[in-house]
């Protein structure tokens, strides 16, 4: 891991902690992606070799960080969707810290219009980190945009159960995928496109 990303991943996640141990409002609150489930994000790009990877919810530019540096290693890049674009300021200011804003296009867009406007198969690695209860409604794209062989990666499987098991159902339910929740940082639902 590069150590200049990895000071700067290390320092957002503290603040967020700060900011959130005082902020009451869930949806005010950073909600940055837990290291270990930041280094299992980045394996896995390295473990599907992604050049294309997506992820929806921003927030301050953690996950981006993660996922950014490794799709620097592998010569790919990071679309990343927030609705928020004063979050996205923050994040592209973390980015461009780290040397890896050439590796992210930062986007304010709701992230299911954005993926439904995708080509089919056209993404290598998907991480899901938004409203677990709006993905439902994103149905078929989050699939229909991998490629077979590529990932789709959703946060909180654990932290919230019941929000992410109607997803979750879908996901059991289509054949052309291979499905599990991995118990890092607050669960991570992992389904691979065969
Ligand atoms: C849990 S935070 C993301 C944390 C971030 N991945 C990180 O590791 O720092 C959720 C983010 O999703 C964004 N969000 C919520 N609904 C969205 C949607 N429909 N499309 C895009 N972003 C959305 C929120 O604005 C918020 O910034």
């Amino acid at each position: 891991m590069d150590p200049t990303v990895q000071k700067i991943i290390d320092e957002l996640t503290r603040a967020g902690e700060r900011h959130d141990a005082d902020q009451p409002d869930r949806l005010r609150r950073w909600r940055v992606l837990e290291p270990d489930a930041g280094r299992f994000v980045r394996l896995l790009a390295h473990t599907t070799g992604a050049r294309r990877i997506v992820e929806i919810g921003t927030s301050r530019g953690v996950s981006t960080l993660w996922l950014a540096e490794a799709a620097r290693t592998l010569g790919g890049t990071v679309l990343s969707l927030d609705t928020d674009p004063a979050a996205q300021d923050d994040a592209r200011r973390s980015a461009a810290e780290a040397g890896l804003d050439d590796r992210v296009e930062f986007r304010v867009q709701d992230g299911g219009e954005a993926l439904a406007a995708l080509a089919d198969g056209e993404v290598d690695l998907l991480f899901l980190d938004a409203e677990r209860t709006e993905y439902t409604a994103w149905w078929p794209h989050p699939v229909r945009v991998l490629r077979p062989g590529g990932v789709l990666v959703a946060d909180n499987a654990l932290s919230h159960p019941d929000e992410i098991a109607p997803f979750h159902d879908l996901l059991l339910q289509d054949p052309s995928l291979l499905v599990t929740t991995i118990a890092v940082g607050k669960g991570e639902l992992v389904a691979l496109r065969r």
